[in-house]
């Protein structure tokens, strides 16, 4: 896996900067210090140009503002470059998301919190309707938000058996919304969907698999790689713009929602998660697992 330096400049804002900063730091200092590391990193294939793209926010990978903005750069950065593949997968060797950052959504000031949806929304969308083929490659647990990214690649492999996934919102007390919805239900069909949602089930590996919510169980992250990049190798012949447009059309619902909505989906979102209520519970969550 080779990364191409010329499409990694243009993808990575922050390869640039890191690289600037320590070449001028380097003429006054004889240390420099060490640049910090992305949040995101991305590999591009010389020869079949799919890239590996790398969660990496230790120790969950959970979805804050900064690493929802690189990804949504990263993605943007493949379509200028005509990608031919986008695998999603994860630094960490146990979750590969842990969803969104709760931290985002406790207590916070409410330009962030707004900043923080609006980033959130750009992104799906950028995912979701991305023209080129995406598979997850799901190496740890992948709840709520980590779940949603996964159902919005067309094709998920799993390293199982211990790993679990699923759209637990409800047992924390919060709402799925309609456009996570739409996307379980885009994998699963209704009945499914409403059986995991209402309940916030997560379903171990082998469990996802029965029930179609993911396509392939490995046993570790090379594997699931292998499985991604076999999966999107079936694409080559198929003309791209014919590939992108038929994307498009099946995905339409959630599309459509997301562009139509985008306003009333923030005021949704700050309505309820502002509520004391809600706020209460988001702390005694994250007490819970500060406490593990
Ligand atoms: C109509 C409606 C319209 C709008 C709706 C409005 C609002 C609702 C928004 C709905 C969307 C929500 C989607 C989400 O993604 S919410 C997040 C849900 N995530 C979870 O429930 C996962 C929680 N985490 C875990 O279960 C475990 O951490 C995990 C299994 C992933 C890993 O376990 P492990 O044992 O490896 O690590 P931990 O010790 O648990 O965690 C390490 C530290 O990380 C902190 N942590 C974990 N998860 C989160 C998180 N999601 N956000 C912030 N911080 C997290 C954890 O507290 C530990 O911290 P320290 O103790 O090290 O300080």
């Amino acid at each position: 896996m080779a990364v191409v330096f010329r499409t990694c400049k243009s993808l990575s804002k922050n390869a640039i900067f890191t690289r600037g900063i320590s070449s001028s730091l380097r003429l006054h200092s004889q240390k420099p210090p060490t640049p910090p590391e992305p949040l995101v990193n991305v590999d591009v294939d010389d020869k079949s140009g799919v890239a590996v793209v790398t969660l990496n926010r230790p120790p969950v990978n959970s979805l804050n503002t900064p690493l929802l903005s690189e990804l949504k750069n990263i993605i943007k950065g493949l379509e200028d470059n005509k990608s031919r593949g986008m695998i999603l997968t994860s630094s960490s060797e146990t979750v590969f998301s842990a969803g969104l950052d709760l931290m985002e959504m406790y207590n916070a000031p409410k330009d962030k919190l707004s900043a923080f949806w609006t980033t959130l929304q750009s992104t799906w969308l950028a995912l979701y309707r991305s023209s080129f083929p995406t598979v997850a490659a799901i190496n740890g647990h992948a709840p709520a938000g980590g779940c949603l990214l996964s159902l919005s690649c067309e094709y998920r492999v799993m390293v199982g058996p211990k790993f679990s996934i699923g759209l637990n919102e409800t047992q924390l007390g919060i709402v799925a919304p309609p456009w996570f919805v739409i996307c379980m239900r885009d994998v699963l069909g209704h009945r499914q969907t409403e059986m995991a949602l209402t309940s916030g089930r997560m379903f171990s590996a082998p469990e996802a698999l029965k029930l179609g919510l993911i396509d392939a169980m490995v046993t570790n992250k090379a594997e699931a790689i292998t499985e991604a990049q076999k999966f999107i190798a079936q694409f080559a012949k198929i003309p791209p713009l014919a590939r992108k447009l038929t994307k498009e059309s099946v995905r339409q619902e959630g599309i459509k929602y997301m562009e139509d909505n985008m306003i009333d989906d923030l005021q949704m979102f700050m309505d309820l998660v502002t509520q004391e209520k809600i706020q209460k519970g988001i702390g005694l969550y994250l007490a819970s697992l500060k406490k593990k």
